[in-house]
């Protein structure tokens, strides 16, 4: 049993898949062992305990929805061929995935970057990213460190999440006054991201949901301090109205759009449950074609518009784009080849997606699913 020193770190931490144990010593130096826990916890009394391997709550709770997997292994084969293979395996096995630390820069962060490094985490991004202040931390192999509780008035120390959803907002580049829309913001991770990579004129984050827009201002809190809170604004509108509203308003809008989100929906457990997701997947396109479009309409003229999802779907991704290109005729679709072979060696993209990237997880390198294209109003 160990004391931590670095109690505020300690206390919510818990580590699951790396093959050696985290000491704390009575320095308060971090340093790891050899033996082979499966699962380490610091609980709320300081102790630190090496548990015998058991698995993450969360995954192992999972069920797959057969139903789903039916309708995924028929569209993704035709669409994707050997990829859907690789992507496939990785779906069904949540304790393969990896997850990214996206790194506060308004949090104290000596230790846990220490530790980060200690344990051969990398940063995703590099300078020439053009990513200004904002950090990634990216392991090889499986982690999953816990997520920070919320805990009012306290600045977490980093945001969990698929690292290939940064792409999205490496891709809008926001720059330093830009005056932003985020049309579907919760629970709020690109927003984060944006905010971390330099210091918008403005943002405007809408959730149309209730629920998840009170989950996007608990995550804002939890991550921005509050002088940069003043640039901030809420909303809780259907996106669709930002056409009659907000005509060129903003410098750069990110649609991240409500999607079938594969990762999740694999899992929606009960038949109903998969039969009514597939229902719902069929209108998705024209909603996203709706709100890529009212995206495009809020955009100034020479400004840039990122539409996003987290699905294979082809109908989904390349053909929205496609809809919305050929029934807007100032818009001009944007090169992402840069993007692409700055993080070849990070991601791997499908070979032939028409009109922007798409983030394909296999072995080894889980990230993804993550569509992406950029288009520019004249
Ligand atoms: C993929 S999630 C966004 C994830 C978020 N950008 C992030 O990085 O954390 C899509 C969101 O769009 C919201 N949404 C669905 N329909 C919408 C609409 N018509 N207008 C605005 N938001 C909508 C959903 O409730 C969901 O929270």
């Amino acid at each position: 049993m160990f004391r931590p020193v670095c109690w505020r770190f300690a206390h919510s931490f818990k580590w699951n898949g790396f093959s050696s144990v985290l000491h704390v010593t009575s320095l308060g130096c971090l340093s790891f062992s050899t033996t082979d826990p499966k699962i380490l916890e610091f609980d709320s009394s300081t102790n630190l305990r090496i548990g015998q391997s058991k698995k993450v709550k969360s995954s192992s709770r999972r069920q797959v929805s057969h139903l789903v997997l039916e309708h995924f292994d028929k569209q993704y084969k035709e669409e994707l061929g050997q990829l859907w293979t690789k992507a496939r395996a990785v779906l069904l096995d949540p304790q393969c995935w990896q997850y990214g630390l996206m790194l506060n820069r308004f949090a104290k962060l000596d230790e846990l970057s220490h530790f980060l490094q200690v344990q051969g985490f990398s940063s995703l991004l590099s300078q020439e990213c053009g990513s200004g202040s904002l950090r990634c931390m990216v392991h090889h192999t499986q982690n999953r460190f816990p997520s920070q509780k919320h805990q009012p008035g306290h600045l977490k120390q980093y945001y969990l999440l698929n690292a290939a959803s940064l792409l999205p907002v490496l891709a809008l580049g926001v720059e330093d006054g830009d005056r932003v829309l985020d049309m579907c913001s919760a629970p709020g991770g690109k927003a984060v991201a944006i905010l971390q990579s330099c210091t918008p004129g403005l943002l405007h984050c809408n959730e149309w949901d209730s629920e998840r827009r009170r989950w996007l201002q608990q995550t804002l809190e939890s991550f921005i301090p509050q002088p940069l809170k003043d640039a901030i604004r809420v909303f809780n509108l259907d996106g669709r109205v930002f056409r009659q509203n907000e005509e060129g308003a903003y410098d750069k809008v990110l649609v991240d759009a409500p999607c079938s989100n594969d990762r999740s929906w694999l899992y929606t457990g009960q038949p109903e449950q998969g039969a009514l997701f597939l229902q719902g997947r069929a209108k998705l396109p024209e909603l996203q074609k709706e709100l890529l479009s009212s995206a495009l309409v809020a955009v100034r003229p020479g400004g840039v518009v990122v539409y996003s999802t987290c699905t294979l779907s082809h109908a989904e991704n390349d053909a929205v784009v496609e809809g919305v290109l050929t029934s807007c005729p100032n818009v001009q679709l944007q090169d992402l080849g840069g993007l692409a072979r700055t993080f070849s060696h990070r991601f791997t993209f499908a070979p032939d997606c028409r009109y922007g990237l798409l983030v394909v997880p296999e072995e080894g390198r889980t990230w993804g699913p993550m569509f992406l294209a950029k288009l520019k109003k004249h």
